[in-house]
């Protein structure tokens, strides 16, 4: 595409010079160290550097132009100044790779916990009812089967448009992708042409950055505000898939213009599960859809995920998929890694990987772990560095009230020291508590899992599918999983 008609879309801007010599652009982008001949730099004001500082750098490295919302200096190179570079780069972007979010159904999920999982869930619906699935999240991006790598749960707009732009040349129609608060604020999906946005829940969690709930909050509810009105829009409707059990779903339900399907346990609901009994193997409830009620064996295990559940055949159900057809994959999901994975093993002693880092998320992983467990539950838990630091003495009241042995250690420190951070939760609980700290995760596993007795369970919290841990900065291989494997193997289990 030329540069003259990609910056036709941004509207009151100014380019200096007015005249340039016009180019084929061979890419748009944020970032200095992605530079190709002939691309546009877009400079952004970031959390640590000012894009605007690095134009000179962009130029050498072949930027045919330049888009600033700052006086800057680079040569004889166009300047386009606008007034927001962030949302400049959403428009560019979304021009750039042709709007591929109108062509495919877009399924936003946002929410405190659950994302990750109902993403999954989502997708596996999709698949099984025979299309080609694009998946967006924590832990990776996936076309098909086939999966990239990606450094935030919701990545930058630039690569967000561009894994549509392949998703649409691989022939993919439905996308389900997690959307982050912090993505929300950031304009991350500014521009993306959601059909449908769910929201799983709202509770403690990115203080650091949002300050207070009312603006983690109404950061939440920015999805929402993108559905628009949504009447006679592409294809289907908008429609907000809202847990009302949440009241920050049942404020969602009062100002959304969309359509709205409700879910919930507690709360009448369009959707809603009724008489839920957990056991370790599964769990099994009535499932009513606007009244019309079924009983439901599923896999997944505790009261968390019947919400997760409820959540996805919402979405599918608003796709317009047989019930019969969403149900047959809800009943045989098996689980997300590192979502209550268990590790069973001939000692009858169990290991359950479980990736709640957060004081609710660990709540109700203890909670469904209490629920089934036949004796004691060991609890190997830390919090993470460089993020909320409320969340810490909150976590740590909840293991001690929550489990027979907790051992407080370390989950990724990142820049911090992790001896900090667990003093930061020792904050939360009595002196003299019953807790064991074990700094290193290693140790701290290996010893959960040497001490556990027969029909005991270890939950091994905070990290779940993570391969890595983040220590002073620099990262190292390190798998829960893999852990607990090994510490079983040493105590003779395999
Ligand atoms: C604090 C935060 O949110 N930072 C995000 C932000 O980066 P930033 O503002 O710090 O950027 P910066 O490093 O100051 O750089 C500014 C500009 O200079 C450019 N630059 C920078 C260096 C260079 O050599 N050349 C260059 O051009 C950068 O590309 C950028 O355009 O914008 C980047 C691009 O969108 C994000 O990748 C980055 O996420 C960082 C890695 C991060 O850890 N974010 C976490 C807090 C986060 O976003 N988490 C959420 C929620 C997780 C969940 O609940 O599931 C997520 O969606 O991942
Ligand atoms: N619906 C839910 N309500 C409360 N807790 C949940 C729910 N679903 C999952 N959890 C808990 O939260 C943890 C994280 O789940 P998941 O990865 O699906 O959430 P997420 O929203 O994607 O998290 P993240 O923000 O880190 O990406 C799980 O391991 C589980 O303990
Ligand atoms: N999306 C969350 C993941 C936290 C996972 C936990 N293991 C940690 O490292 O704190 C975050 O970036 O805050
Ligand atoms: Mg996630």
């Amino acid at each position: 595409m030329l540069a003259s008609r990609l910056i036709k879309s941004l509207k009151f801007k100014q380019v200096v010079p007015e005249k340039y010599d016009d180019f084929l652009v061979s890419a748009v982008t944020q970032d200095t160290r992605e530079i190709t001949q002939n691309s546009i730099f877009i400079a952004i004001s970031g959390s640590r550097i000012d894009g605007h500082t690095l134009v000179n750098e962009a130029v050498k490295k072949g930027a045919a132009m330049i888009v600033a919302q700052k006086k800057v200096a680079c040569g004889d190179r166009p300047v386009v100044y606008v007034e927001n570079t962030n949302r400049a780069m959403a428009i560019l972007s979304d021009k750039f790779y042709g709007s591929p979010s109108e062509a495919m159904r877009m399924i936003g999920v946002t929410g405190t916990n659950g994302k990750t999982t109902v993403t999954h869930i989502i997708e596996e619906i999709f698949r099984e009812h025979g299309e080609k699935t694009g998946l967006i999240g924590t832990m990776y991006r996936r076309i098909g089967k086939k999966i990239y790598p990606t450094k935030n749960t919701t990545p930058d707009i630039i690569t967000l448009q561009r894994t549509l732009n392949e998703m649409v040349k691989q022939d993919v129609s439905s996308v389900a992708m997690e959307v982050s608060s912090i993505a929300l604020v950031q304009g991350r999906v500014w521009g993306i042409d959601f059909d449908i946005a769910v929201f799983t829940n709202l509770t403690r969690d990115h203080l650091d950055y949002h300050k207070t709930m009312a603006n983690y909050a109404h950061a939440k509810s920015l999805l929402f505000s993108q559905l628009g009105n949504g009447y006679g829009a592409k294809k289907d409707c908008k429609v907000a898939i809202l847990n009302v059990d949440d009241p920050v779903g049942r404020k969602l339900e009062e100002d959304t213009a969309a359509h709205v399907l409700t879910y919930g346990v507690k709360h009448e609901a369009m959707i809603r599960a009724t008489n839920i009994v957990i056991h370790s193997q599964g769990t099994d409830f009535d499932l009513s859809v606007f009244g019309k009620k079924q009983h439901l064996k599923v896999k997944m295990v505790g009261l968390f995920n019947v919400y997760n559940i409820l959540a996805s055949y919402a979405a599918a159900y608003t796709a317009g998929l047989d019930s019969k057809e969403i149900i047959s994959t809800l009943t045989s999901f098996k689980g997300v890694k590192g979502r209550l994975q268990l590790i069973p093993t001939p000692l009858g002693i169990s290991a359950i990987v479980d990736y709640s880092h957060t004081p609710d998320g660990l709540l109700n992983a203890l909670e469904t772990i209490n629920d089934f467990a036949k004796r004691k539950v060991f609890c190997v838990i830390g919090c993470g560095g460089d993020r909320d630091h409320g969340k810490r003495p909150k976590m740590a009241q909840i293991a001690l009230q929550y489990s027979d042995y907790p051992i407080f250690t370390s989950d990724n420190p990142r820049s911090e020291d992790p001896q900090k951070i667990i003093e930061d939760m020792l904050q939360g609980i009595p002196q003299n508590s019953d807790v064991k700290v074990i700094v290193d995760r290693r140790a701290a596993i290996e010893y959960a899992i040497e001490k556990a007795q027969p029909s005991d369970i270890v939950l091994i919290a905070g990290k779940g599918h993570e391969d890595y841990q983040i220590i002073n900065g620099k990262k190292n291989h390190f798998d829960d999983v893999e852990e607990a494997e090994q510490a079983f193997k040493k105590r003779g289990a395999f």
